[in-house]
């Protein structure tokens, strides 16, 4: 049953362009430039769901300082695969911000809206410092000004979806990133 999903799931896909373990690889490298920049820190690692929630996982275990976690959901695109242009915040942390390093993780950067978002709340909440970790970033589609402070893969300007990433709540449990389909989009929006 799970393998014919998948295999409708993977129907919708274009082409993939992270596998599972390019997407291992580049994860261990994040968590070695993490784990060298917060040497004796404590960071407070914020996951932005749910888009985040495998990546998060992930890079924690490469991690290798003490760090504590805490999960924030904030939302823009509904069911489409437009931003909204308006952040939602649906669930907020449940830690003190003031005074901790902040690093939050991401799945991907697009618009730049719920980064730049974030980094601001986190700043107002008077954060010692903040700082971004994003499995992909997608540069062409910037509106407003983000700075990524770590990096997995500069993405082309398309609507991707699997290991996490969604549209209209599905495709997140891909094992891989792929481009979607347009004619899977197309139609409803
Ligand atoms: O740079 P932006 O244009 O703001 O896009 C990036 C955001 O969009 C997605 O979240 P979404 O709002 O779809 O919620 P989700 O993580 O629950 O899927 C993604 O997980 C990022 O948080
Ligand atoms: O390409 C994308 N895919 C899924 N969710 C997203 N949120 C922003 N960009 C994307």
């Amino acid at each position: 049953m799970l393998k014919e999903l998948r295999a409708m799931m993977h129907q919708d896909i274009e082409s993939i362009l992270y596998d599972q373990a390019a997407i291992q690889q580049v994860t261990a490298k994040l968590g070695k430039q993490v784990t060298a920049d917060y040497q004796g820190k404590n960071p407070l690692v914020i996951c932005v769901l749910k888009g985040a929630v495998l990546f998060m996982a992930d890079l924690v275990r490469q991690i290798d300082t003490h760090l504590e976690m805490d999960f924030m959901d904030v939302s823009s695109y509904g069911n489409s695969t437009v931003s909204s242009g308006e952040v939602k915040i649906v669930k907020d942390v449940n830690t003190q911000i003031a005074g901790r390093d902040v690093l939050i993780v991401e799945d991907i950067v697009d618009t730049g809206r719920t980064l730049h978002y974030l980094v601001d709340l986190f700043k107002y909440r008077q954060a010692k410092s903040v700082k971004i970790c994003t499995l992909l970033d997608k540069p062409a589609t910037r509106v407003v000004p983000v700075q990524v402070d770590y990096a997995g893969f500069k993405v082309p300007d398309a609507f991707l979806v699997g290991y996490g990433l969604d549209y209209a709540e599905r495709y997140r449990n891909l094992p891989y990133i792929g481009i979607l389909k347009s004619a899977v989009y197309q139609l409803k929006q």
